[in-house]
């Protein structure tokens, strides 16, 4: 059975057509992310399936179930991670951990849970006193206190500094290793890549694009950019084959100490998916 799958899946406020028949499958295991522009659909998409959102139509199932029926015992196999949670700010982070923790059958020891969002020195803090990035910390422990098969992160590290963000994604690779399934939404290209193993580009309630890191449209047939200094000035220059050019500019005595060869990144092929939507 799959961790996720959606078939035309359909969602519109008053007239606006949020999302316009998304297909989608998750495997059991996999980290999962979804990216797009502001609007796109993701937050909408993602809430359908964690059973926060009614949708108009198309087929959901989530760990076998519809999350428009399911009941506690599903509810406690997810894991959700929300933007910007921001309750009980008066209790410690060990507390509040503790307290959410008891809602699930089997939870993850407290000090386990703080030890892994990187808060071991903060564990008796008061929440409130915390900053955004470790209150953001605080949310993926209780995303991730219930032992979840399947976690949601809407834009998990907005906010954290670059450290904290490789921490987050090595805990995110650790939960993965341990069979947890990610579902994540991100603005952040780095990110993706360097977590997901599969992705979806939306944009205007639709897919436009999915793939691995490193096929995402047509990443993988796409030509290298080549770029060296003649007389002062940069060119560039994308040929379908960069052999033939490179052979030129060496025969010429063009100067190479500045020549680079660079394949797309994953942000190239996301601004030009994007960019042909507009
Ligand atoms: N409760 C609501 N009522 C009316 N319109 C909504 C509501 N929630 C979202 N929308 C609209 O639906 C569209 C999709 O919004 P959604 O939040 O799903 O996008 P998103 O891809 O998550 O964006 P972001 O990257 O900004 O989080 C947007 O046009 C938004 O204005």
């Amino acid at each position: 059975m799959e961790a996720i799958e959606v078939t035309a899946l359909r969602k519109t406020y008053k007239d606006k057509e949020a999302v316009r028949g998304i297909d989608l499958t998750v495997a059991r295991g996999e980290i999962f992310a979804m990216l797009g522009p502001n609007g796109a659909g993701k937050t909408t998409s993602v809430e359908i399936l964690e059973g926060h959102r009614r949708r108009d139509g198309g087929d959901v199932r989530v760990l076998g179930e519809d999350p428009g029926t399911a009941g506690q015992a599903w509810r406690s196999r997810i894991g959700i991670v929300l933007q910007n949670t921001d309750d009980a700010a008066d209790l410690t982070v060990a507390e509040m951990v503790r307290h959410v923790g008891g809602f699930y059958p089997g939870p993850r020891a407290v000090d386990e849970v703080v030890e892994l969002v990187g808060l071991t020195a903060k564990r008796n803090a008061k929440i409130r006193t915390l900053s955004g990035g470790q209150r953001r910390r605080v949310d993926v422990a209780l995303g991730i206190v219930g032992r979840p098969e399947l976690l949601f992160l809407d834009e998990p590290t907005t906010g954290f500094d670059p450290e904290a963000r490789r921490q987050f994604w090595d805990l995110i690779r650790t939960l993965a290793g341990e069979g947890t399934t990610i579902l994540l939404t991100t603005h952040y290209l780095d990110e993706a890549e360097a977590l997901a193993d599969r992705l979806a580009v939306l944009a205007d309630g639709r897919i436009v694009a999915e793939g691995t890191p490193a096929t995402l449209g047509g990443r993988a047939a796409a030509g290298s950019k080549v770029s060296w200094q003649e007389n002062g000035h940069l060119r560039t220059e994308q040929p379908a084959d960069p052999s033939e050019l490179l052979r030129k500019l060496a025969t010429d005595g063009t100067d190479l100490r500045t020549l680079t060869v660079t394949r797309p990144t994953l942000e190239d092929i996301y601004l030009t998916l994007i960019g042909a939507q507009r």
